[in-house]
């Protein structure tokens, strides 16, 4: 029993001395081992660790909103019951996919599906070239899924700029950040052009496939017969009432629809709103660049959208704007945000101001939250919207119709309404890659570039400003998110908490204070509270682990 101690005791002091010293020197190599690894790891785990425990959270509350969405699905407004007008409007079937608007994401659908054979109504309230402020900004990520499409020529004859980064002022300094596009064709890049040529262009293409019917009415209804929607009511540019049926009705009204309340659990929300401009003949400080200026009390962008015209967006918070029958929002843009832009752009921007062209939308953004319906689907704005500053909407428009034309492409019969429903669940999940890191970089960015007394936000902002000034992987990462060129939502929460590690750091190096230290702490909660939130309406398992979502492995229903 006591040899051990005995024979340890007994050693020559100087061997014990030796041994003390190695053993502390293997310790010290096995910390600064595990330092090591906690330093690469760490970040990752706890947030595995966090999105694991949310997509557990997540799984319990989703089967619980699936049973309250069985019992609101039905709710009947806007939905009318089939009486058999239907049969009688298209005795023989001709349709076989009905689309409810020709903006961006109905008229690049109609093309798409005509393209593969499907015959197609389209039903737009209004054909002539819309003259909008929304829509003039395609990301790099989004050109690629024009390509896809084969609609990239939509962009030619328009007079549509090349764009190729941003160019990101705060406080006087700018960085620049270039899209990452080595690797791409010398024709990949970002497109910035008149919103109404590019959609006259993509309703023109659409309409030239023999079996692509473009009509102009208005849908006032979705046609509805036990449980299945067969088509829509509408009226026609003469107040005519009409029905059409279609195996399948896909709905893209924009982001008014009235016709979604029956498709999806709406939830809407308006954080601010952009008031547009248009700046003539004049140069912008970085050429073929979006620019962001982090204004107070909110962000202001800059792009091209034609040779001669420059597209200024003014983002105001909240839901109301300064009046601009009264002459408020000029003084607002005068004396608030004027001194704000960039000088070489001043003089042209209050000359657009005196033109009086002042135009204003809501920036609205809501989650995608379907009610799986037979015979029918939601698309584009209609379906799900983020926040514009990041102009990431006609990108997720483009990369669910890619995603909806491969999961269509394999059916020859759509008729089975439930079973072609059941299949098209995957839709929702295997969307979810692109779609969930630009709406969150969207609403993510959105918090962080607008100003605030708060100085923990104050922080937070101005380390965002850093780290992407920073450039290599630091401006690469989250520009390449941005642009759709590299949707993974994992580096995107990575880059968001590297931003506030990196803000916390440079808060407590080289002496942290204890007032740093608290502003620290607030700054790490502060973008969770902007992050998490907007990952839990995205969907934790379906953004995160979407090869768990059983919808992911759906086979199409003739296979
Ligand atoms: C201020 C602002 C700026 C934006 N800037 C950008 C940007 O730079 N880049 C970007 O990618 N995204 C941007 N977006 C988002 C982008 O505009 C949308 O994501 C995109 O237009 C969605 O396309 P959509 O087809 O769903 O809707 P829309 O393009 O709005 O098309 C809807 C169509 O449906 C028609 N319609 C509506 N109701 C009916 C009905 N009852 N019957 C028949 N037809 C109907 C409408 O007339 C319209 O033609 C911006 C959004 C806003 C608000």
């Amino acid at each position: 029993m006591c040899m051990y101690p005995f024979k340890s005791t007994s050693r020559p002091a100087k061997q014990r001395e030796r041994e003390r010293e190695n053993t502390a020197q293997h310790r010290t190599a096995i910390f600064s081992v595990a330092i090591e690894m906690v330093d690469s790891y760490a970040l990752e785990f706890i947030i595995t660790s966090v999105i694991t425990i949310f997509a557990l959270y997540n799984f319990i509350l989703s089967r619980k909103n699936r049973s309250e969405a069985a019992t609101t699905s039905n709710t009947t407004e806007n939905i009318t019951t089939a009486t058999g007008e239907c049969r009688s409007f298209n005795p023989n079937g001709d349709v076989d996919i009905i689309i409810v608007g020709a903006g961006v994401a109905g008229s690049a659908l109609a093309y798409t599906l005509g393209k593969d054979g499907r015959r197609v109504l389209v039903i737009e309230r209004d054909l002539n070239e819309p003259d909008r402020i929304v829509g003039e900004l395609l990301q790099p990520g989004g050109y690629l899924k024009l390509i896809e499409l084969g609609l990239e020529d939509c962009v030619e004859k328009i007079d549509a700029q090349k764009v190729f980064g941003y160019a990101l002022f705060k406080d006087g300094k700018h960085t620049r950040l270039s899209y990452p596009l080595e690797k791409f064709h010398s024709d990949i890049a970002g497109r910035s052009f008149h919103n109404g040529r590019f959609i006259q262009r993509m309703r023109e293409k659409a309409s030239s496939l023999p079996n692509v019917r473009l009509e102009q009415g208005t849908v006032t209804s979705l046609l509805e017969e036990q449980g299945i929607i067969k088509g829509v009511q509408y009226k026609t540019k003469d107040a005519q009432e009409l029905s059409a049926c279609a195996p399948l009705t896909i709905v893209c009204d924009g982001c008014f629809s009235n016709l979604r309340r029956s498709l999806c659990n709406p939830k809407v929300e308006v954080p601010s709103c952009f008031v547009g401009l248009v700046l003539e003949n004049c140069e912008l400080p970085c050429a073929n660049h979006g620019h962001v200026i982090l204004g107070d009390p909110s962000p202001v962008l800059f792009y091209p959208i034609s040779s001669t015209e420059v597209r200024c967006l003014v983002d105001v918070p909240g839901q109301k704007v300064p009046s601009i029958a009264n002459g408020e929002m000029a003084m607002y843009l005068k004396t608030v945000v004027a001194p704000q832009v960039p000088p070489e752009i001043h003089d042209a921007f209050i000359a657009a101001v005196d033109k009086g062209n002042i135009r204003t939308m809501p920036n609205r953004s809501m989650p995608a939250a379907p009610y799986p319906t037979p015979g029918a689907l939601l698309m584009g704005d209609a379906f799900n919207m983020r926040h514009p500053l990041t102009g990431g909407g006609m990108t997720v428009a483009l990369s669910d119709i890619v995603v909806l034309r491969n999961l269509l492409k394999p059916l020859r019969d759509l008729n089975d309404a439930p079973s072609l429903c059941k299949y098209l669940e995957s839709f929702y999940t295997l969307r979810k890659p692109v779609a969930s890191t630009i709406n969150t970089l969207a609403g993510a960015l959105y918090k962080v570039f607008c100003a605030s007394p708060d100085p923990a936000r104050k922080e937070m902002r101005q380390a965002c400003f850093d780290y992407l000034s920073l450039g290599g992987l630091f401006s690469e990462g989250p520009v390449s998110l941005l642009s759709g060129l590299n949707p993974r939502p994992l580096s995107l929460v990575l880059h968001f908490f590297s931003v506030a590690i990196y803000g916390v750091g440079r808060l407590l190096l080289p002496f942290p204070s204890p007032k740093r230290i608290w502003i620290g702490v607030r700054l790490i909660a502060s973008a969770s509270g902007i992050i998490l939130p907007i990952i839990k309406a995205e969907g934790v398992r379906q953004m995160f682990f979407p090869a768990t979502v059983p919808a992911y492995y759906r086979t199409p229903p003739a296979a």
